[in-house]
């Protein structure tokens, strides 16, 4: 594989309900759409192929040893028989043919029913069920506790894909499952492996997997959900980017790029099996004039995997063509798996734009928002760290009831964790952040997301409205937008309307941005007025005048001191008369 990476309520007063974990398992919705008649009609159509098949094999040794004794006899009677032996093997193998082709054209409906679209040599058949994927016991046991019933879209394709060792460029909604649909193959595997006599007596203490995550918040999720499945087996799991600095005799590793780079020549990858870049469109952006951009530090990564038996994974919930492109011409027989239409937002989270005028508007807005339809836990996403301060002091100030607190890079690593766990366990109800926690964070009981701060592109949209309406549960999302904002907002209104909800038509009929300004945006968000309360802005244009009151005071003071100091022309002629005089 060659490495062609260039550098190139406010109102509300009761604390929202605590769930527990077992009351959001029993509520799990399933993710795909596998009707009880099709299980039905696929297991027919499989105990059929079975019947056949077996059949065929018993005629198989029947018609050998009736050949035998044919040729040794020389039996007329017994010749005929071994004729119509010949003549019925026909019709089996092709009744087999005929259960074949329905069991694909079942299988391809299904596929077509759940909008699962591959491209790639061989591609293998779906599965309806986990346990149609070889999945050992153990791990099916595990998805029954956790209450995981049917695997959803992006699983039923890219689990036989990644079963296969085939590498796999994997696109699906946000939501609907990636993580398991890399993490069930991958654990099967190291587990296959692990309890193979001749492995463990040679490959002790080899790394086999790598999971790679944009941020800390996103690689102690995927660590966790890894735990969770290993959880009894002697599979060893280590956070590269959380507390551990050594990964021992991990087996697998789930780090952010930069923290592998940094370690990358104590890690031995001579026996890595499988390479798994997570939001890989955001791990290929290139930053320009950062020489420690995702890209760079993922090239380097990948250089340094290239062990035989490595393969890797692409997953993300928006499709770049550029790692796409990539893709296709540097690695080999690659599957690509993409559920949906490319680059849309989860149609589960019911989508507005709400237009504020100005930056005032938008803090009525979200007060307004707030004070009705709001039940906790939300979401605030913001351009900056500034700003997300800003905001978590304008909504304490305009309710002192409302838990509401920020997670920004300005955040110590400490603090940044105990919030995020604060918040899961809901004693935060309303979370301003800024892009940081954008992608890939599984928070499943954010019902509403507000967009404060209009997405710099429409991936970052499609990724922050995600954070809600996940696992199948409905979600809302509200997006701000104000008369700076309205040059950016046609391609945000257009995927609102993609995802068949009702948005302005004025607003689809705008002119398109062009690409400088869009590459603009992406560097530099929007200028806006600091978000602060009205009250605070009274008081401190009242002290601003007050300020220049005084100052405008102490120098007429002065002046008049100097006039008085300083004597006119007349009066040093009547000093010096009465000194002559004297
Ligand atoms: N087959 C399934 N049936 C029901 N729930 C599932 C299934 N697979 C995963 N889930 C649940 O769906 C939720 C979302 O999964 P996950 O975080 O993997 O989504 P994702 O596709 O990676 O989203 P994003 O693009 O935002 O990262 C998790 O809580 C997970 O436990």
């Amino acid at each position: 594989m060659s490495l062609a990476f260039k550098t190139l309520s406010f109102g509300i007063k009761k604390a929202p309900p605590k769930k527990n974990e077992s009351d959001a398992r029993n509520n799990r919705k399933e993710l795909s759409t596998i009707t009880e008649d099709s299980l039905q009609k696929f297991d027919e159509l499989r105990e059929k192929m079975i019947g056949t098949v077996e059949t065929k094999k018993k005629k198989d040794s029947k018609k050998k040893k009736m050949a035998k004794k044919a040729s040794i006899q020389l039996l007329s009677s017994r010749k005929r028989q071994y004729e119509s032996d010949e003549e019925s093997e026909n019709d089996v193998e092709e009744s087999t043919g005929a259960v074949e082709k329905k069991m694909q054209k079942l299988l391809d409906d299904i596929r077509r029913s759940n909008r699962i679209f591959t491209w790639g040599d061989h591609l293998p058949n779906i599965i309806l069920r986990f346990s149609d994927s070889n999945l050992s016991p153990n791990l099916l046991k595990k998805l029954s506790e956790y209450s995981i019933r049917q695997p959803s879209p992006i699983q039923m394709q890219s689990i036989p894909f990644m079963m296969e060792r085939r590498n796999v460029l994997a696109s699906a909604p946000t939501g609907s499952g990636k993580t398991l649909a890399f993490a069930l193959p991958v654990i099967e595997e190291v587990l296959g492996l692990k309890q193979r006599a001749d492995y463990s007596s040679t490959k002790t203490s080899k790394l086999l997997v790598i999971v790679l995550e944009p941020t800390r918040e996103l690689a102690a999720q995927t660590y966790t959900e890894f735990v969770k499945y290993c959880d009894g087996s002697s599979i060893s799991v280590a956070n590269f980017s959380g507390e551990e600095t050594d990964i021992g005799t991990a087996d697998i590793l789930v780090s952010t790029p930069n923290r592998i780079v940094f370690h990358l020549d104590k890690i031995d990858t001579s026996a890595l099996r499988w390479l798994i870049v997570d939001e890989s469109d955001r791990l290929f952006e290139v930053v320009e004039g950062q020489d420690k951009c995702f890209r760079n530090q993922l090239g380097a990564i990948y250089k340094a995997c290239d062990a035989k038996c490595t393969r890797v994974a692409f997953f993300s919930a928006t499709f770049s063509h550029e790692v796409e492109k990539w893709c296709k011409e540097n690695i080999d027989s690659i599957g690509m798996v993409c559920v949906g239409e490319r680059n849309s937002s989860n149609t589960s989270v019911k989508q507005e734009l709400t237009y504020c005028g100005t930056e005032d508007g938008k803090k009525i807005a979200i007060r307004n928002l707030l004070r009705t339809s709001f039940k906790p836990p939300a979401l605030v996403f913001v351009q900056s760290k500034d700003r997300a301060v800003q905001l978590v002091k304008l909504l304490s100030a305009i309710d002192s009831n409302l838990k509401v607190d920020s997670i920004n890079s300005g955040k110590s690593d400490k603090e940044r964790d105990e919030t995020m766990e604060r918040f899961r366990r809901g004693e935060i109800w309303v979370l301003v952040c800024t892009e940081v926690l954008g992608r890939g964070l599984d928070l499943s009981d954010v019902g509403l997301v507000i967009n404060y701060d209009l997405p710099t592109s429409i991936v970052s949209y499609i990724h922050r409205v995600g954070r809600t309406g996940r696992a199948g549960k409905s979600g809302h999302a509200v997006t701000y937008f104000t008369d700076t904002d309205m040059k950016y907002i046609k391609s945000i209104a257009t995927v609102i309307r993609q995802s068949g909800f009702e948005v302005p038509e004025y607003l689809l009929e705008m002119k398109k941005v062009s690409r400088d300004t869009k590459k603009e945006m992406l560097k530099h968000a929007p200028k806006r007025h600091k978000i602060a309360m009205v009250k605070e802005q009274v008081i401190k244009r009242k002290k601003m005048l007050a300020k220049a009151a005084a100052e405008e005071k102490k120098e007429s003071v002065v002046e008049m001191k100097k006039n008085i100091s300083k004597p006119t022309p007349e009066l040093k002629k009547k000093k010096m008369i009465k000194k002559k005089k004297l």
